[in-house]
């Protein structure tokens, strides 16, 4: 990878992580219960299991952050017990959280930690441009190395972690959820990368929870459930259904892609928008959303997509024009603040965790129920709630979405962090609401928690509630989705009726290749403001697209017809429940360049298959 590195020379094959019998304990929590697990220089080698199931702690005993309680742990003959003596020993580590210094450069984070070691002598000007390079490399745009890390967007951060690991060349690379932040196009340079460490005898071992990424990129897999190994699949046994029975115990398919979307029983509507615009000077359009249906929402990264769904949620403030929502006595209020949207029964609910969503300091009760305790105290429509109800509430959003915790007065940050995600879903449920606005919600939650969830969401379209459901995955709108609307340039450019819905028609729409026929049809509720939403599809040749702070699309760029990025800094949200507020927000990037796309394609189960379109 680079001239300033030794090259490693690990016999393929041998044996490098050696783990026999491992248990660690939180308190009464049996993170791992007896687990082993074995993998080989020159593989890449998959942990697998639901959330909670040890994975990321199994990660930090081979770290050698975390030490064990009993069991043996041998890494490249050793037991390193210190992040110095695991780093010495070559073992490089991409954790789940997004651990960068956002008050300091991209230069300073990337050699964060290393100094001891080979770049002790390299000079400051030598790392910039090292950090120049390896940023471009990896991430595929120019990035200032001496840009502040927290301006940038949540991709780039996740980019720098990286690179700070593979600064070093390792010979062993554990990269824990570290493509979750990462869009299609990024994951894909992220695999070569590995492909290539591979070839050269580093051991890689990757936890993920996108099966079908881990199904292309994986040599071995080792599945773990209830803090224990329960099965190794070699290569040619890595499939979706293989994975699913052994994470699971039972023969059981993924999906909820054989299953109804909700259908709408009247034409009575849950909220309304009229003449709006998410971004200052954007087209205007108008939305209307009926009880009884869910509607997925998608684009490109930073298309609009994301300031349309927090500004439904009354967490960002509209450009122009006005959301209201419908009361059950019939009547219409304006949503224009977070109070508002919590008056008119809208719960929100973002997949950035870390950034909008938990109080690190609270516990997972408190994480849960804060919103009604808050309304508890203000005496306000659940303010009959009291603490019995709370707990009686918190346990049946813990049941529905399974979620895995010792003691419910334990912070929130002892959960893994796919529950942490659960909770955060766990408390749009219990607010009780009559419209739920989910952000991308499913990033980081197994396989289970998701049917569970689609589960939970289509039961409360089908009671006369609705539901609004931006994702990153288009695989998470077959049999889901009534209908979905795909942004581009801040207002809807098309949109699809979730029967039978084609998830290349989807993504031909998010590159501006469909015609935006779905606007002009009354069932979508879409109708162009003054200026038109329509004209979306006459200037589908001139999209905007950018590596915003939006989420992730498993859509393939070449690398070459990617725009350059050019930073405009949006309004500022309110974040309803922000674990830190000081915390900025990325800028949005937006260019203007016509781009030929390549689609993936999905095969049965949504497994993906690679197909080209000049
Ligand atoms: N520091 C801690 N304190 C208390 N409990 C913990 C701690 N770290 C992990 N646990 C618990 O140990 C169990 C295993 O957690 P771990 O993070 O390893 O799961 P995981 O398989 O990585 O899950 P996910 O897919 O959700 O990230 C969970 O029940 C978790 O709540």
């Amino acid at each position: 990878m680079t001239s300033s590195v030794p090259e490693i020379a690990q016999p393929a094959g041998r044996e490098t992580i050696l783990v026999r019998g491992v248990k660690k304990y939180f308190g009464p929590t049996r993170a791992l219960d007896g687990a082993s697990f074995s993998a080989r220089a020159g593989e890449i080698h998959a942990i697998v299991g639901g959330n909670g199931c040890g994975k990321s702690t199994m990660a930090k005993v081979v770290s050698g952050i975390l030490p064990v309680d009993s069991g043996t742990v041998s890494i490249l003959g050793e037991t390193p017990s210190t992040p110095a003596e695991s780093r010495a020993l070559g073992i490089s580590t991409v954790y789940q959280e997004v651990l960068v210094a956002d008050e300091s450069s991209v230069v300073d984070n990337i050699f964060m930690g290393s100094d001891r070691l080979f770049t002790k002598t390299l000079s400051q000007e030598r790392k910039v441009v090292r950090a120049a390079e390896l940023m471009e490399e990896l991430s595929g745009e120019p990035v200032d190395p001496h840009a502040l890390v927290g301006t940038l967007p949540l991709g780039l951060k996740q980019w720098i972690t990286i690179a700070r690991a593979l600064l070093s060349e390792p010979k062993i690379l554990i990269l824990d959820e570290s493509s979750a932040a990462l869009d299609f196009d990024s994951t894909e340079r992220l695999f070569q990368r590995m492909r290539a460490l591979r070839d050269r005898g580093t051991t890689i071992l990757i936890v993920t929870h996108r099966i079908a990424e881990l199904v292309r990129i994986s040599d071995r897999a080792t599945v773990f459930r209830d803090g224990r190994d329960v099965g190794v699949l070699e290569k040619a046994d890595i499939t979706e259904k293989n994975l699913l029975r052994l994470m699971t115990g039972e023969d059981r398919s993924s999906g909820h892609s054989h299953a109804e979307a909700p259908r709408p029983r009247s034409a009575e509507l849950a909220m309304r928008a009229s003449r709006l615009a998410v971004w200052p000077g954007g087209k205007t359009f108008d939305f209307d959303l009926r009880r009884g249906e869910v509607v997925g929402i998608s684009g490109l990264d930073g298309q609009g997509q994301d300031a349309f769904v927090r500004v439904l949620a009354g967490v960002m403030p509209a450009a122009q024009g006005l959301v209201e929502v419908a009361g059950r006595d019939g009547t219409w209020s304006p949503v224009r603040t977070l109070p508002e949207a919590v008056a008119g029964r809208i719960a929100y609910v973002s997949g950035d965790r870390k950034r909008e969503g938990i109080f690190a300091s609270l516990s997972i009760f408190e994480n849960m129920v804060m919103p009604l305790y808050r309304e508890k105290k203000r005496g306000g429509i659940l303010g009959f709630i009291d603490r019995g109800t709370l707990a009686t509430l918190f346990r049946r959003e813990a049941e529905n979405l399974l979620i895995k915790f010792g003691v419910k007065e334990d912070r929130i940050t002892s959960l893994s962090g796919g529950n942490q995600q659960k909770v955060l879903i766990g408390r749009g449920f219990a607010m009780r609401p009559d419209v739920i606005i989910l952000n991308d919600p499913a990033r980081g939650i197994d396989v289970g928690a998701k049917t569970e969830l689609y589960r939970h969401l289509r039961t409360f379209a089908e009671e006369g509630k609705a539901v609004i459901y931006l994702s990153s995955e288009i695989e998470e709108f077959l049999g889901f989705a009534t209908r979905v609307v795909v942004f581009r340039d801040g207002a809807p450019f098309d949109a699809f009726d979730g029967r039978g819905l084609e998830p290349k028609r989807v993504l031909e729409a998010m590159f501006g290749q469909t015609g935006g026929e779905g606007l002009a049809s009354a069932v979508h509720g879409l109708r162009p403001g003054v200026e038109g939403a329509g004209d979306a599809a006459h200037d589908a040749l001139l999209p905007s697209a950018g590596a915003g702070s939006g989420p992730r699309i498993r859509v393939s760029v070449p690398d070459r017809l990617k725009p350059r990025p050019v930073s405009v800094t949006p309004p500022a949200p309110v974040l309803p429940l922000a674990a830190d507020p000081s915390d900025p927000v990325p800028p949005r990037s937006r260019s203007t360049i016509a781009r030929p796309i390549r689609i993936v394609e999905f095969g049965e189960n949504g497994t993906r298959i690679e197909g080209g379109r000049p």
